[in-house]
Formats: structure tokens, sequence, C-alpha cells
């Protein structure tokens, strides 16, 4: 059998570093890119088993975010995949009108693909779900921090009710190993509680076009259905794992995420290594914030030896500093000026030497990966469940970990410290 070509359509950046950091365990050589690439723009996917592009498309109008799927599904088919995986959030984020459910069925009507499963558990991080409900560590979806989340607040762990609002196609559940439910839905939510049911989720859809699901899956699904492997794990290191050339700093976090896990994360950090709490809600201009954050890593790196003192800088720390920059500037343009300061500080570090960052939040890396001119990255070392290490393929080497904001352990930020290439 010819080994096969995967082709991955990711709605979010961290989501797609998830997805492939995943690719990657199970031997598989990939290379992710932020958009759909120009024809001219050469991203290195010559050699690759697994190709991610990574859009921006969770929370935009479903018309949109299915044009741009389908863009990415054209660029995926040239590059020679002949299976595709479309990656959502593993807590199924999507908004009142979509679009997981208008995405697949575009990407499905593309394919000719007619039954359709998916699998958003990803047990090892604590996302199972149950009789076609979701739970975040035991606790349903709608119980969860999720419920309170800016943009995609999940208030349904029902997921067959949330899917159906999505669709036209009937939505049904059913377990990975029997058939469950009535009549014949073409839309399935997988139950996975652990990663034996995901395993038996991707043999029914080892003659599928297409899955869709959380990371989890992809690697059983690639396992399945005979994806070519260029590096076997464990001996080899996976490539985008050797330090960045030209650097002549350590690593720099920036936390835009609000998320509790990142809190915590950076709470932690702070009691060993200076921290930065930008004040949003200050009538400085964004250009300003930034301004004066570079010069405060600058003394900082001029009083440590060789320059090496690892920072932190965040804005999403304090719930109260949060609540107060919406109050003054509304929700929308607090989060704006947020991510603009965000940008400058990352380009300001590059210039100053900077290879090497870590970002939390998946607008956050969006914002500061747009920022830095990344357009592709290979993937390397993982850190936690979900994130690995990236480096850009192009002129500047930069180093990043993209951290979805409730992914990590507490120890997250020193973990990546430490493996940092
Ligand atoms: N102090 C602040 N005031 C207002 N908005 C802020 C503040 N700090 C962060 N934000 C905004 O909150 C949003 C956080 O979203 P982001 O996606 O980066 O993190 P997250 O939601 O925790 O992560 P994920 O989407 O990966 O779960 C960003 O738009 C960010 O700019
Ligand atoms: O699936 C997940 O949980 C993550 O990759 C993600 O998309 C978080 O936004």
């Amino acid at each position: 059998m010819k080994s096969k070509q995967l082709g991955c359509i990711a709605d979010d950046y961290t989501g797609a570093t998830d997805l492939s950091s995943m690719l990657v365990r199970t031997g598989r050589r990939v290379i992710q890119c932020f958009g759909v690439p120009d024809s001219d723009q050469r991203v290195g996917i010559e050699e690759a088993d697994a190709v991610v592009v990574a859009l921006k498309s969770r929370s935009i109008d479903s018309e949109q975010a299915v044009k741009l799927s389908l863009a990415a599904l054209e660029f995926l088919q040239s590059w020679g995949a002949d299976r595709f995986f479309f990656k959502y959030c593993s807590t199924f984020d999507s908004t009142e009108h979509g679009n997981i459910g208008q995405v697949a069925d575009g990407l499905a009507d593309e394919l000719g693909a007619e039954s359709l499963l998916f699998c958003p558990g990803f047990p090892e991080n604590g996302r199972t779900v149950h009789c076609g409900h979701l739970f975040v560590d035991g606790v349903p979806l709608s119980e969860s921090g999720m419920r309170n989340h800016p943009l995609n607040p999940m208030r349904d762990s029902n997921l067959v009710r949330v899917l159906q609002a999505q669709t036209p196609h009937r939505v049904g559940w059913r377990s990975p190993r029997e058939l469950t439910g009535d009549g014949e839905p073409s839309r399935w939510i997988v139950d996975a509680v652990d990663d034996d049911d995901l395993r038996a989720a991707t043999d029914l859809a080892s003659e599928h076009m297409l899955l869709t699901g959380g990371s989890a899956v992809a690697g059983y699904w690639a396992d399945a259905i005979g994806v070519r492997r260029s590096v076997s794990p464990p001996d080899l290191e996976p490539p985008g794992s050797e330090p960045p050339a030209g650097s002549t700093r350590p690593c720099v976090i920036l936390a835009g995420s609000c998320s509790e896990a990142t809190r915590e994360q950076a709470a932690l950090f702070e009691k060993k290594h200076p921290a930065l709490h930008l004040v949003v809600a200050d009538s400085a201009t964004p250009e300003s914030l930034a301004e004066d954050a570079l010069r405060w890593c600058s003394e900082h790196w001029s009083r440590s030896e060789q320059g090496s003192q690892p920072l932190l800088i965040s804005s999403g720390s304090c719930p109260q500093a949060v609540e107060a920059a919406r109050q003054r500037w509304g929700d929308r343009e607090a989060a704006a000026r947020t991510e603009s300061v965000f940008a400058s500080i990352a380009t300001g570090l590059r210039d100053r030497g900077v290879r090497r960052m870590i970002i939390a939040g998946g607008e956050t890396s969006g914002t500061v990966v747009g920022a830095l001119g990344v357009t592709a990255v290979r993937i390397g070392r993982e850190i936690a469940p979900g994130v690995p290490w990236v480096t850009s393929i192009g002129d500047t080497t930069m180093s990043l970990a993209l951290k979805s904001g409730n992914f990590g352990g507490p120890r997250f930020f020193f973990d990546a410290m430490e493996s940092a290439p």
C-alpha cells in the first residue's frame, strides 16, 4: 500500500502546534504553515509527511471560515495530501453561529465524504467525551472555565446539540466500539474516555478521506491509515530542535492569556524570575508601553551575568487589571491594545537579538507570529502535551513555544526554559 501524505487544517495557531506536536510524537516529519502560503512561497514542505495549515478561523463568520478552509484544502491537495484532518479545539470551541459544523461540511462536500466523525477528546489533557457530552477534568464543559471564555463561551456540554445547530445533516453520538443511537445520522460525535477509545475511533475512520477532531486522535489516525513516517521516535531528535542561529539573549515569556492555567504558571515563575505586568488600563499608548517593557528587559540584562536573565512579561495575570482595561477601553479595544503591545515587544526583542520566545494564549500567539513575519515552522521538542518548541523557516531563525492558554502544568514556564533549543 502506498503511504499517505496527511494534510491538516487547524482553526487556530496554538491548536495547530498542538496537532503538529502529536503527529511528531508518532514519527512524522511535520511542517506547519501560518495561513495559506502563496504559490511562490517556499515553506519547506517537500520532505514533510504531514503539513498543517494554521488558520485564525475559530471565531469568524462561518462563510469566511469555510472559504479559508477550502483554500487551505486546495493548497494541501497541490502539495500531494491524499487524506485530510480538520483540527478544532478539544473543548469544541465555537460560537452560537458555528463554525465547526459548517467548515466540516464544506470540506466533506469538496472531498465527497458522506459520513463524518467528530473526535474532540484529549484524555491526556483531561478532555473526555461520554454519551456525546464533553467534560474538562471531569467537570461538564458548561460548568468549566470555558463557560466564561471571552470569544467562545461554551454553555452546553451536549455536543450533539451544539453540532446540530451548525449543520443540516443529522447528528448522533456513538461509542467507538459499538453503534448506538437510532436512525442513520451521517455526523457522529465519538465518545473517548481514554486513548484506547481514540485508537478504536480511528479504526472506524480507516477508509475515510476526512477526519475531524482534537489533536489527540490525529496520531492514531495517521498510524491507522498508513501516513508516511520519516523519523523513528524516540531515537531521533525532531528537526527544529537545534539552537537558533544568532541568538545573543535568553528566553522571554510573553503571556497575554488570561486563563487560570497561565496565571498559575506565571505566579510560580515570578517567584524566581523578574516579571513585568503591563498596565493596559493606563492612558499610555501601546507603543510607549512596549518601549517601557523593552527598556525594562535591557536593564535586567545589563545587570545579569552575560545578559542571561529569563524574563516574563504578562498582561493577564491579574483579573482586576484585565477588568479595569475592559472598563476603560471596551472588550475589543482593550484586547486589540494588548495585542498591539505584545506585537511591538516581540519585534523589539527580535531586534535586540532575542531568538527564543514563549507565548501564552492563542490570540496572543497569532499576533506575535504575525508581527515577527513567521510564515512556517518545523516542529521540535515537546514541552508538555500539545505544546512543542517550533523553529521558523526563513531568514531569521526564531524558536517559539506557542501555548494554548489552558495547557501545561504549573511548572510549564520552567520546563519550557529548560528544554529551549
Ligand atoms: N490586561 C488585559 N486587558 C484586556 N485584554 C487583555 C488583557 N490581557 C490580555 N488580554 C486579551 O485577552 C485575550 C486573551 O486571549 P488569548 O487567546 O491570547 O489567551 P487565552 O484565551 O487564554 O488562550 P486560548 O485561546 O489559547 O485558550 C487576548 O486578546 C489578549 O490581548
Ligand atoms: O485542542 C485544544 O485544546 C487546543 O489545541 C486548542 O485548540 C486550544 O485553543
